[in-house]
């Protein structure tokens, strides 16, 4: 579904993602894991047309054959199915739950420009998104506006936002990020479900969730990929261990406990995080 070949980003002297050769098959459910500065925000937005690569190519698989996304803007990339969860997200916070969803099927559908003229389409998103909304669990949040959901729900939303892109390819960014750890299991569900009927990338801190939900896992150091496969073999791998503890986050690396954040508050909407 997605490929990568030699892809390389450098910034400055500083080299974020270093030759890295990835492929994501389809129905796959792959982890992208490393210590903090491996460079895996830089290698989502490579994926996704944010930032163009050093070098290296990107590929992505539509039904047609491979297409070269190399150069692509994050809109083209999402036009040929590749959607991504940003940990903070361009949904906009004084409208309701539903209204960004249903904003969202529509401009995937091609449908805003002659909006006016087709009197279905509106009914058509609006079911499309009361669907989506059923499946990431947040139906009864429908009518609430964005900004007062909870850290959970919010995450929820921005999933249910990629799903109404109707992706091939679902690129998850931090799913659980201030969440609280008694909503961990939620998240897990939310991500297993998705990955049913999609490929899914996952970048996570969580070694709960990676290794719970995946079915391969990629680690990154300094750029590039110093081991990949099955979750248990990647968790007991001595160079896996190695790049953790000499990284910033000595004893994350299976210390699922201290992979929550603390200050998570599923409770309320977060005063600092400004969009919801
Ligand atoms: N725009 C930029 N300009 C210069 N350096 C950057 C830029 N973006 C990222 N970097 C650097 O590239 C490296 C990789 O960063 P990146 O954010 O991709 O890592 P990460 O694995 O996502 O980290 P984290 O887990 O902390 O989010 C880091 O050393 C970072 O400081």
């Amino acid at each position: 579904m997605l490929r990568t070949s030699g892809l390389t980003k450098q910034f400055g002297g500083l080299t974020a993602v270093d030759d890295v050769d990835f492929a994501l098959g389809e129905g796959e459910l792959c982890s992208l894991i490393g210590p903090n500065g491996a460079g895996k925000t830089t290698f989502f937005d490579l994926l996704t047309g944010v930032l163009t690569p050093t070098a290296g190519t990107i590929e992505v698989r539509d039904r047609e054959g491979w297409r070269d996304v190399t150069d692509a803007t994050p809109y083209e990339t999402a036009s040929l199915g590749l959607h991504r969860s940003y940990q903070i997200t361009n949904v906009f916070p004084t409208s309701t739950v539903l209204e960004n969803v249903r904003v969202a099927a529509q401009a995937a559908s091609g449908d805003a420009a002659k909006f006016w003229r087709n009197a279905g389409a509106f009914e058509r998103h609006v079911e499309e998104a009361h669907r989506i909304l059923d499946r990431v669990g947040l139906s009864a949040e429908a009518h609430t506006t964005a900004e007062s959901l909870s850290h959970g729900a919010k995450r929820q939303l921005e999933v249910a936002i990629a799903l109404a892109g109707d992706p091939d390819v679902l690129l998850l960014d931090e799913p659980n990020a201030g969440v609280s750890s008694e909503s961990v299991g939620r998240i897990i569900d939310l991500i297993e479900d998705v990955a049913s009927d999609h490929a899914v990338l996952l970048v996570e801190h969580n070694m709960d969730i990676v290794m719970n939900v995946s079915d391969r896992v990629v680690v990154l150091n300094q750029g590039a990929v110093i081991a990949e496969g099955e979750p248990e073999a990647v968790r007991n791998d001595p160079t896996v261990q190695e790049a953790y503890l000499g990284g910033y986050e000595a004893g994350s690396l299976g210390d699922t406990e201290s992979d929550s954040d603390p200050t998570a508050d599923d409770a309320g909407a977060d005063p600092e995080e400004g969009t919801a």
